[in-house]
């Protein structure tokens, strides 16, 4: 039995506001799971109904076994983290960090080796420990959040985009540090974020969030391989996934004047999605078999590679990217490009929904 279980959640906030729809998902010890999605699709709801500040309207939060629905907020054994750090600012670090044992009565002497093993473990520097929030920088004030999270040794731990407020540089690097320090937890985490590179790097699963539907539940490896709709292909990656909807002649979808053999399919539908990702998509060889040709509309450069927008020919609104290393020279009025049939994705156009 895993230990924290979502069982066929909704919740609603009145007739037209439905952030969750009917989410059913489990999370083990040691599992690392994100809920990733566009702004508004029912992340952050979604951690709030198992951290007990929601109520779902139907279905059942499940920790360790135990229906959670009845049970407040500070008697669950969860741990959140928010976006906004949620520090006291009149206390010190060292009282941030001791608040919720201080609530459980927890004594002295045990408050304080734990404080001094959560700051080992977090490398904060023992002179930050006297400072008031307003003392320390953004990264700082995030890992002392985190500290205040990990001394109370929970159930399961809940994180809200807590990277969000730091910079690029300073992100990378707590990322990595979330990463080895919730390892060595041995305990479910829930994680929110609408950033698909934390997702990606973070997560041992990622659930992915549409209009409160879940769209993909799996491994960071198989939602980029593999995603199962369009929505998914679209969301995850950067650049952006190639999706075009392209028309169906014999046995060939037609991406402008060029023919792409269709994978097998029962019944051949008049239409078809076509996605490839940029990083597929390489400048032609002589050995390569159906090239699309194309037009150098715009080239934007990212120091190893660039990424060039090509529009093909014959078809007005198709236009293909391609990520190709930065010292490739090509010609710009004509293009030859090269789509590998192992990297293109299929979708149906009704419903996006994977095909092969
Ligand atoms: N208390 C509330 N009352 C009514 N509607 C709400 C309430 N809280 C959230 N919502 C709505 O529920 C939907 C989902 O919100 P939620 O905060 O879960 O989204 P999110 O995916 O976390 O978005 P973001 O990335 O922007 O934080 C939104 O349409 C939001 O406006």
């Amino acid at each position: 039995m895993a230990k924290l279980q979502l069982k066929n959640i909704r919740k609603e906030y009145n007739s037209k506001t439905v952030p969750i729809k009917d989410l059913s998902v489990d999370v083990d010890d040691g599992e690392f799971l994100t809920f990733v999605g566009p702004s508004g699709c029912g992340k952050s709801t979604t951690l709030r109904l198992i951290a007990g500040l929601e109520e779902p309207t139907k279905g059942e939060v499940i920790i360790n076994g135990e229906t959670m629905n009845a049970v407040p907020p500070g008697e669950r054994n969860v741990s959140m983290v928010f976006q906004s750090y949620a520090l006291y600012p009149h206390m010190r670090v060292a009282e941030n960090i001791a608040s919720p044992l201080k609530i459980r009565k927890t004594p002295e002497g045990e408050i304080e080796q734990r404080i001094s093993e959560v700051v080992q473990k977090l490398d904060l520097e023992k002179s930050l420990l006297d400072r008031k929030p307003r003392q320390l920088s953004g990264g700082q004030r995030q890992r002392v959040a985190v500290a205040r999270a990990l001394v109370r040794e929970p159930e399961v731990f809940l994180l809200d985009e807590p990277l969000s407020n730091l910079d690029a540089l300073l992100r990378e690097q707590v990322r990595a540090e979330l990463k080895q320090i919730f390892k060595s937890q041995n305990k479910p985490v829930v994680y929110v974020t609408h950033d698909q590179t934390e997702a990606m790097t973070l997560s041992t699963r990622i659930a992915l969030l549409y209009d409160g539907v879940l769209q993909q539940l799996d491994t960071p490896y198989q939602i980029y391989n593999y995603p199962a709709n369009s929505f998914v292909a679209g969301f995850m990656g950067s650049p952006q996934m190639n999706l075009m909807t392209v028309n169906c002649k014999g046995q060939k979808a037609m991406l402008g004047d060029f023919g792409i053999t269709l994978p097998e399919l029962s019944e051949i539908p008049s239409q078809i999605v076509l996605g490839i990702r940029p990083e597929d998509v390489h400048l032609a060889t002589e050995t390569d078999e159906e090239v699309v040709t194309g037009k150098v509309i715009l080239v934007e450069d990212l120091g190893k590679e660039q990424l060039l927008t090509v529009q093909v020919e014959g078809g007005t609104d198709k236009q293909l990217r391609s990520l190709i290393p930065a010292d490739q020279s090509w010609n710009s009025d004509q293009v030859h490009l090269a789509l590998p049939v192992h990297s293109r994705h299929w979708f149906d156009v009704e419903r996006g929904n994977r095909l092969s």
